[in-house]
């Protein structure tokens, strides 16, 4: 699992190892220049004569930067170091110069550095306030036009919102980030995580204390809430799915939602709607009908004035309510919400839909500001509805109870297609049915399992057809072998 800490909380474990005199900055600077200098030697095969930039800004982030370049000129790399402010890191400064760098005004290095080999943006990291200002903004502009080389980020992106993943001013997108101690949530949350490209943390032996304040689950960690049936399982024991989904006017909805929670793995699919016929005709496993179920899936492919669809959805929410049963609600259900519920009830809206739904519980927001501020407006829709909520994006964000946040990020942008969300909606129907009495001992579980199917979501679409464009269908039927695979590795 990837944590991330807040720059209070990492400043306040870093404290102490200052103190006592260990020397962080030579640690994260030496592992910053042996990651650029493996880059280099993967591009060019040589450090020697490779010609590196260092955008340097007035603090230790600057700092860092010139030590890392210091370490790189020492192997015979060709390093500018280009400057923004009178303040530079006084020590760091010597010892690039003591290496033969040399440092220059960012006006006067600014052509030199789009067209080096690699960039490395050593402008600011924690100590942000705001976007990038000033001469740091100008230069940042000017190379955001384009540089020939690889850029790496110091830290962070310089002037993205490290604790909240705003991006308040300009800023160079990296093909890399190296964090030093932890990442820091705005590396995790959109929309400054566009810009962070590959992100490696360098370890320097921090104590990090409190709650972590995002987390990214990875394959092994999904493994782990995977709902593996035990020898003795039988249907009723794996659980048992009801899947309120589809119309005449959407009917593939039905049919996808209900063919991703029998490959996701589920002991028995109900399917309740006005195409069984169909959904049937596709997927034979399904049972037509009313009956106990332990997790719904609501919405997919319905609309809140189809009459029938609506008194079936508002029917099976007073099982949710009386018996603990989770749910996943997703389009056409958001709108049939009860005002209050449970952690045990995922919303899957994306952006558009929770901007409607925070609407109409008396929030002013539209589409592009839930892009601006994700996390806030996921979180605002925690509050109001009590519920536990995913946000389907580029980043998928899972807000649920007790401060759980996690942010995941394995969906090639080809994810994005018709039907892929109702895909989603079978999917973690199936894990919510398979752990459902885990989740009624402890409801905050949903968020995990939220994440899970984030993941498994964008692995399967990768699986069906690496770096190219996938159908939805084509992405439940890859859910089989991505599990199995996830269950192999672990
Ligand atoms: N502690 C340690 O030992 C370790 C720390 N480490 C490293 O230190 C970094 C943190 O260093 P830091 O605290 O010096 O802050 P940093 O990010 O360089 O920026 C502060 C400077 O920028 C300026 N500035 C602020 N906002 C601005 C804006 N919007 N636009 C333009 N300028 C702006 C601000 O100016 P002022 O506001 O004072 O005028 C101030 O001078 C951290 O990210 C990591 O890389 C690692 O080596 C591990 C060990
Ligand atoms: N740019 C993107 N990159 C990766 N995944 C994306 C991107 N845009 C959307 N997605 C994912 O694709 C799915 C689309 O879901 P949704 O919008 O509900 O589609 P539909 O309603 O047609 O089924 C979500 O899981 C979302 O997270
Ligand atoms: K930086």
């Amino acid at each position: 699992m990837l944590l991330s800490w807040t720059s209070s909380q990492v400043r306040a474990a870093e404290e102490p190892l200052l103190a006592a005199g260990v020397p962080l900055m030579d640690r994260a600077a030496f592992a910053l220049a042996t990651q650029v200098a493996a880059l280099l030697r993967e591009r060019l095969g040589r450090v020697g004569g490779a010609h590196v930039a260092i955008l340097v800004g007035p603090g230790n982030n600057g700092g860092d930067a010139l030590f890392a370049g210091a370490h790189l000129a020492r192997r015979g790399a060709a390093v500018r170091a280009l400057t923004v402010d009178e303040r530079v890191h006084g020590a760091g400064a010597a010892a690039l110069r003591a290496a033969g760098g040399r440092l220059v005004a960012a006006d006067e290095g600014a052509a030199w550095a789009a067209d080096a080999d690699v960039v490395l943006d050593g402008l600011l990291g924690i100590g942000a306030t705001g976007g990038l200002r000033g001469v740091a903004a100008d230069l940042v502009e000017r190379l955001s036009v384009g540089v020939r080389g690889l850029v790496v980020a110091v830290d962070t992106p310089s002037g993205i919102g490290v604790d909240d993943g705003a991006l308040p001013g300009p800023v160079l997108a990296a093909d890399r980030t190296v964090t030093f101690g932890a990442a820091k949530p705005g590396l995790l949350l959109p929309p400054a995580s566009a810009t962070v490209g590959q992100l490696s943390v360098v370890d320097l032996g921090l104590d990090l204390a409190g709650a972590p304040a995002i987390a990214r689950l990875d394959d092994a960690d999904v493994a782990g809430l995977w709902p593996v049936p035990p020898a003795d399982a039988h249907k009723y024991t794996r659980g048992v799915l009801g899947v309120v989904a589809g119309a005449r006017r959407y009917p593939g909805a039905a049919v996808l939602s209900t063919t991703a929670a029998v490959l996701a793995g589920v002991g028995m699919v109900r399917y309740l709607g006005d195409v069984g016929d169909l959904v049937v005709a596709r997927r034979p496993e399904v049972v037509i009908g009313v009956g106990r179920v332990q997790a719904w899936v609501f919405g997919p492919g319905v609309s809140p004035d189809d009459a029938s669809q609506r008194r079936r959805i508002e029917h099976a929410f007073e099982g949710v309510r009386e018996r603990g049963e989770a749910a996943v609600c997703d389009a056409g259900a958001l709108e049939l919400l009860p005002a209050h519920v449970g952690p045990h009830v995922v919303l899957t809206p994306h952006a558009g839909e929770l901007a409607r739904l925070l609407t109409t519980r008396g929030e002013h927001v539209d589409r592009a500001g839930v892009e601006a501020e994700p996390l806030r407006w996921a979180r605002r829709a925690h509050e109001l509805t009590g519920a536990t909520v995913l946000l389907k994006g580029p980043v998928t964000l899972v807000v649920g109870a007790q401060s759980a946040v996690y942010s995941q990020a394995e969906a090639p942008s080809w994810l994005a297609t018709a039907g892929a969300g109702d895909v989603l909606a079978g999917l973690l129907g199936a894990l919510l049915a398979g752990r459902a009495d885990d989740i009624h001992e402890d409801p905050s579980l949903a968020a995990a399992l939220a994440a899970a199917a984030a993941l498994v979501h964008g692995r399967a679409a990768h699986r069906a057809n690496p770096g190219g464009p996938v159908a939805a269908r084509a992405v439940a039927v890859a859910l089989p072998e991505t599990i199995a695979a996830l269950l192999a590795d672990a």
